[in-house]
């Protein structure tokens, strides 16, 4: 018999995952519906929960209760278990603080519509994944620079626990952006695109991207797209401070791309090499420093996607 299988993150959105799961875990036995979850205890423990319910049980749908941390660690596994040749959907009920990977495929907050999604699982598309040289794989994006910064700050601020309380979580990316604007030191750098080297002085961030937004709601490369093969790569340059001030403020609707500091480029195979080594975030978690290598995995995951 399959089973679904789900993975929870009761720590995402500082509580919001397991009051979540307290809310699910009812309806799935008042359904009858046949299932096996398990709920992390420590971080990283997402990608082995993945392998092991993929391995040990006929699962060919996951669903997420997390943040888009969880997702990461996830997918990881997956990865890993269809080495094995396991196979399996992908779904998530969004618990975390910014949610981006939910927005991209039309899933709502509400926890109860994103839990009818994924057990009709009526439309199931397939997304390009981004793998790193070090094995990482990201479902959302992979920056260096600025955004590295900002990830690591917003992960150990103390306003992100209280935000998400407030239902604000999204606010905390932007407080931390403010923060790191003031102190960032911009570097050269060396990016290579399918073969292609650019030199960039003053580099303050390169992210490459999957999906158009990342940190809740921020338009990074609006013409992204999970479904095309390729990554967006945008690059944000400047020798002066206050020149890039307006980015901040456009940026979350995406009015930045005709700024003359932001350049935009499209590859399958990217490389990035820094003047020092920059902090890197793969769907906003942490992931070592630069240089950074990513290859585009095509249509390697199938995600189930709102109708
Ligand atoms: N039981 C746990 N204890 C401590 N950390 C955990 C636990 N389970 C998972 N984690 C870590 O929590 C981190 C964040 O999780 P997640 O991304 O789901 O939530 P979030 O940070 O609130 O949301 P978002 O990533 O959408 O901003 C991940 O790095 C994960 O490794």
């Amino acid at each position: 018999m399959k089973l679904l299988g789900i993975i929870v993150n009761p720590l995402s959105g500082d509580g919001r995952g397991s009051n979540i799961w307290r809310e699910i875990e009812p309806l799935l036995k008042s359904q009858a519906i046949a299932y096996k979850a398990k709920l992390t205890t420590l971080a990283g423990e997402a990608t082995q929960h993945a392998v092991t319910l993929l391995q040990e049980n006929k699962i060919d749908q996951l669903i997420v209760i997390g943040g888009d941390g969880t997702i990461h660690e996830v997918v990881g596994g997956i990865m890993e278990a269809a080495e094995h040749g396991e196979n399996c959907r992908l779904s998530v009920i969004p618990a975390g603080t910014g949610n981006d990977f939910a927005k991209a495929y039309g899933i709502p907050n509400n926890p109860l519509q994103a839990l009818d999604i994924a057990l009709k699982a009526a439309n199931t598309v397939q997304i390009d994944l981004l793998k790193t040289a070090s094995g990482r794989v990201a479902v959302n994006s992979i920056g260096a620079g600025f955004d590295g910064k900002v990830a690591k700050l917003t992960n150990e601020a103390a306003y992100k626990k209280w935000l998400n309380r407030l239902g604000l979580g999204q606010i905390a990316y932007f407080l931390s952006i403010l923060r790191v604007f003031v102190t960032y030191q911009p570097c050269k750098a060396w990016l290579e695109v399918d073969g292609t080297t650019y030199e960039i002085t003053d580099m303050w961030l390169t992210a490459v991207a999957n999906i158009p937004f990342y940190g809740g709601s921020i338009q990074i490369c609006p013409s992204a797209s999970p479904h095309d093969g390729l990554a967006d790569i945008v690059v944000i340059r400047s020798s002066g401070r206050l020149r890039l001030l307006p980015i901040l403020f456009t940026v979350y609707q995406g009015k930045h791309t005709k700024h003359p500091a932001v350049s935009f480029y499209k590859g399958k195979s990217i490389s990035l090499r820094t003047e020092s080594p920059l902090l890197v975030q793969a769907d906003g978690e942490i992931g070592g420093t630069t240089p950074l290598h990513i290859e585009i995995i095509p249509s390697g995951l199938r995600v189930i996607r709102a109708e």
